[in-house]
């Protein structure tokens, strides 16, 4: 299958299915001599992992990441890094239901008419439980970037309310409540709000704004490997994501130019930030900042019309152990993406990097 392999100069190789022995990876590119902080990258699977909090889904996975390669004495070795995430609790015989029969919003459908042979178990390949694998790597590339300039992804499902310098407190903060909202207000009613939804059968979607900071002038390339480019495709590849914004956004279409461009100061950086940090494809020196949406869930635990493999209408319910809202658990999941862009697009401006 292609499409597996993420990046160009630092990539990242996942394998595996939701309800396989296993899912992993491997990550091509990375510098070598890096002391690599294996609590940390546990640490932001962590943050990803099924079963957290009674608002995600209630699959109980360890998720305990184990290296086969590419680390000697702590340090990266600069060859290939291989992992490997086993799949302890998936419960397969939940899905024998939708074996012919393809769920509202979820791949089933594409899958079966593409390949022509589905692993219907759970989302088989096309499971968000891939993204563990992403990361892996991205919490690997945080940390090559944390030794240069870029010391900062700061995610929340919301808007971000805190402002430059990013400090320890605001990340506890986000981190402090099950939907990761920086907001401890809203994050209650955003909670409520998830319970009452799946009480209901039902699922919600929403929003995650994604800062970071450190970002020197310069990183980016003309005119197709745009720095936005290359993280707008991360972002759409992560699953249930339906767009992703730039600054201002969508909302600079209802603005002037007058009111919109960035006055440039003395010392190059910008007196308002509503390109995001982002002009031509190049970073500018601003905080980078960008907003990322989510579709509600696929799956519901009520009743919808669909199709059989016979393309006869069907009632469809869900079972298994779902999201009534993904956005909680995505946070980490936009950080790893971004991290990989960022190191990938460092490397390309800089070259090989020796660390
Ligand atoms: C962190 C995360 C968790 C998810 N959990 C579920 C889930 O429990 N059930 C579900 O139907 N979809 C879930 N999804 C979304 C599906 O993986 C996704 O909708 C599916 O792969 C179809 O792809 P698309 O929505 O990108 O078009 C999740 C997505 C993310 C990012
Ligand atoms: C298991 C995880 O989340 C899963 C993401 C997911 C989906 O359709 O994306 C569906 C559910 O699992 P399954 O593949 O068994 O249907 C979630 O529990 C995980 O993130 O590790």
């Amino acid at each position: 299958m292609a499409g597996n392999t993420f990046g160009n100069r630092f990539r990242v190789t996942t394998f595996g299915e939701s309800h396989g022995d296993a899912i992993g990876g491997v990550i091509d590119g990375c510098p070598a001599g890096i002391e690599l902080d294996l609590v940390a990258v546990q640490r932001e699977l962590d943050r990803r992992k099924p079963g957290q909090s009674k608002i995600v889904t209630q699959r109980k996975e360890a998720d305990e990441v184990r290296f086969l390669s590419g680390i000697f004495e702590g340090k990266t070795t600069g060859t290939p890094i291989g992992f490997i995430i086993e799949n302890t609790n998936s419960k397969s015989k939940d899905y024998d239901h939708i074996k012919d029969i393809y769920r509202p919003s979820h791949a089933d459908y594409v899958y079966d008419k593409k390949y022509g042979h589905r692993d219907h178990r759970g989302g088989g390949r096309s499971s968000a439980r891939e993204t563990a694998c992403r990361v892996v790597a991205g919490a690997i590339a945080k940390q090559v970037l944390g030794k240069l300039s870029i010391t900062a992804f700061v995610s929340s499902v919301g808007e971000i309310k805190v402002t430059a310098p990013y400090t320890e407190l605001d990340f506890n903060e986000i981190e402090n409540n099950p939907v990761r909202c920086a907001d401890p207000l809203i994050a209650k009613q955003m909670e409520q709000l998830i319970k009452e939804v799946k009480k209901d059968g039902d699922s919600i979607g929403g929003t995650i704004t994604c800062v970071i900071q450190g970002v020197p002038v310069g990183l980016g390339e003309p005119v197709f490997d745009r720095l936005d480019a290359e993280l707008a495709k991360a972002m759409i590849g992560i699953n249930a994501v339906k767009g992703v914004e730039f600054g201002l956004g969508f909302e600079a279409t209802r603005m002037k130019g007058s009111e919109h461009n960035d006055e440039i100061l003395p010392n190059g950086l910008t007196k308002t930030n509503n390109a995001g940090g982002i002009v031509g494809g190049i970073s500018n020196g601003m905080d980078i900042y960008f907003r990322v949406a989510f579709k509600p869930t696929a799956t519901l635990m009520k009743d919808q019309l669909s199709i059989n493999t016979q393309n006869e209408v069907v009632t469809v319910q869900g079972k298994g152990r779902h999201d009534a809202c993904v956005l909680p658990r995505a946070v980490p999941i936009v950080e790893a993406m971004a991290a990989i862009v960022m190191l990938d697009m460092y490397i390309e401006q800089y070259g090989k990097l020796k660390m």
